[in-house]
């Protein structure tokens, strides 16, 4: 193990962006005994309604529970709050529906969770730990990484404060206010792509009798190629639905006529869940949010700050991991505290060198799950392949692990799971061309008889 001299040495960190991932990440540098401050551009979202704008249910999934345990929340989270999907059920355009278990082995599921409340447990969670101060209405708009000084502006009294701190931790979302002085270091790589389409929530009310609408253990895909429309359980019995359409045409969606006949033809089965009249009010009372993939490189600079989360690595959310990378950052980050008993140093040059492959593995698998779903769930071939995936996997479960199942359900690293299906893929490829061989030779043998 390589240090520099500074190891084990209790450190003053600044973690900017009090949302899920800095939350968390505050929780995890606080048990390792460092002096953690917490500085959130919002209000307490404890006291304030969900902001517009923000998915009000996420999907969590192996990775993010494993870090919710590490925090001692993952029983709250999945016992108390969660609400299991274990399979997804499509709804075709005709208005049947078919279910297909996620893991009909081993029954593992994903958790439908909502973002405030979770954002309010690792807050509450914070409030335990005596070395987390949160400083709220605190936007940083300015940061030195040279002297590890920040200057945030309280949103209340528009006054500007001065802190300085050991390290700096960037989680501050997509849009990171840190990673954009980053942008100044020589060798910093960056990319961000918008995609064309946008997503509006929907809500599907609890029933008459308060209970669900739809059968809720399941994640509800309304797959129509360049539409797609999901729906997530949430705790009062109602649905969080989202709608995925490209912006021309959410634009040319301008009457209520035009958005009932669109619903009629590709949704009908969702008008009389979320009802005409709501379903009119909420189309044009909001406006479909922007949905952008950022990746870039390195996340740190010297052992003075580094990027984590949407922060680090935005990723569109069709493979339902943002949040749960994000969490997995965590748990990486804490192993290498742990492996350099806190030499910052080593910690954050080795978390560049070992993440950013997986980053941009699950930024690739969200955005190339984006571009098949919009035309593989029409394709026959897709739910083959599922069916044959899903065969070999209950064959060789060692062996045959599902792209979906590898992501969702274990924690291979991203970039594993994207080569192990690579290797699938030739497998199956050499099995088709050689029954396909077979079958050309037996065909032709007949001809000749
Ligand atoms: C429609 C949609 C659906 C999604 N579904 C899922 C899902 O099912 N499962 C999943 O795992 N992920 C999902 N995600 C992704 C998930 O929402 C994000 O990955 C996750 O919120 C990232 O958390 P974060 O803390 O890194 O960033 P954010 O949640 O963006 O939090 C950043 C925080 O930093 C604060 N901040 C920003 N700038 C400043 C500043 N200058 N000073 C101080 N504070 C600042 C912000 O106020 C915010 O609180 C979805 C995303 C979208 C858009
Ligand atoms: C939030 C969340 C959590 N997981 N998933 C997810 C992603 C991909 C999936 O498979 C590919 C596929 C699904 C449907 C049609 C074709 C292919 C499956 C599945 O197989 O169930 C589940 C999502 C999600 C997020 C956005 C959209 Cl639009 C969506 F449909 C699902």
């Amino acid at each position: 193990l390589k240090y520099n001299g500074n190891a084990n040495k209790k450190l003053n960190i600044a973690v900017v962006g009090g949302g899920l991932v800095g939350s968390l990440e505050a929780l995890y540098l606080a048990k390792r005994g460092h002096q953690v401050k917490l500085y959130e551009y919002r209000e307490d979202i404890r006291n304030t309604p969900l902001a517009r704008g923000r998915s009000i249910n996420l999907a969590l999934s192996i990775r993010g529970r494993r870090a919710l345990k590490d925090v001692g929340l993952e029983d709250q989270m999945i016992n108390q709050h969660g609400i299991p999907m274990r399979a997804r059920m499509i709804h075709r355009p005709d208005s049947s529906t078919y279910a297909m278990p996620y893991d009909a082995r081993t029954n593992q599921c994903i958790y439908s969770v909502g973002r405030n409340y979770l954002n309010s447990i690792l807050l509450k969670e914070s409030e335990n730990l005596d070395n987390v101060e949160r400083y709220f209405n605190h936007k940083l708009i300015k940061s030195n990484f040279k002297d590890g000084s920040l200057t945030f502006m309280k949103m209340d009294t528009k006054e500007t404060i001065q802190v300085n701190a050991d390290l700096i931790i960037g989680a501050d979302g997509a849009f990171s206010t840190v990673r954009k002085e980053m942008m100044k270091q020589p060798l910093f790589n960056f990319s961000q792509q918008y995609i064309e389409h946008g997503y509006l929530e929907l809500c599907i009310p609890a029933g008459k009798d308060g209970g669900f609408q739809m059968p809720p253990n399941y994640l509800h895909i309304w797959p129509r190629g360049n539409f797609m429309m999901i729906a997530l359980p949430n705790q009062d019995c109602s649905w969080t639905v989202t709608l995925f359409m490209p912006f021309k045409n959410f634009k040319n969606i301008d009457s209520e006529r035009k958005l009932m006949d669109f619903f009629t033809n590709y949704f009908q089965d969702a008008i009389p869940l979320i009802g005409e009249k709501k379903l009119i009010e909420d189309f044009f009372s909001g406006s479909p949010s922007a949905l952008v993939a950022i990746k870039c490189r390195p996340y740190h600079v010297c052992d003075k700050a580094l990027l984590i989360g949407d922060a680090a690595h935005a990723v569109v959310p069709f493979y339902g991991q943002g949040m749960n990378a994000g969490f997995e950052d965590c748990t990486e980050l804490d192993k290498l505290f742990q492996k350099y008993n806190d030499d910052v140093t080593s910690v954050l040059e080795e978390f560049t060198n070992t993440r950013w492959r997986d980053a941009f593995a699950i930024s690739d698998l969200a955005m190339y799950n984006y571009i098949e779903m919009r035309d593989l769930v029409t394709r026959p071939s897709y739910r083959l392949r599922k069916t044959v995936d899903d065969f070999l996997y209950w064959l060789l479960p060692d062996l045959w692990v599902p792209l979906y199942n590898s992501v969702t359900f274990s924690t291979m690293p991203y970039d594993q799971c994207v080569k192990n299906r690579q290797w699938q893929n030739k497998v199956l490829a050499i099995v088709v061309l050689f029954f396909g061989l077979m079958l050309f030779v037996t065909i032709y043998k007949n001809m000749l008889l």
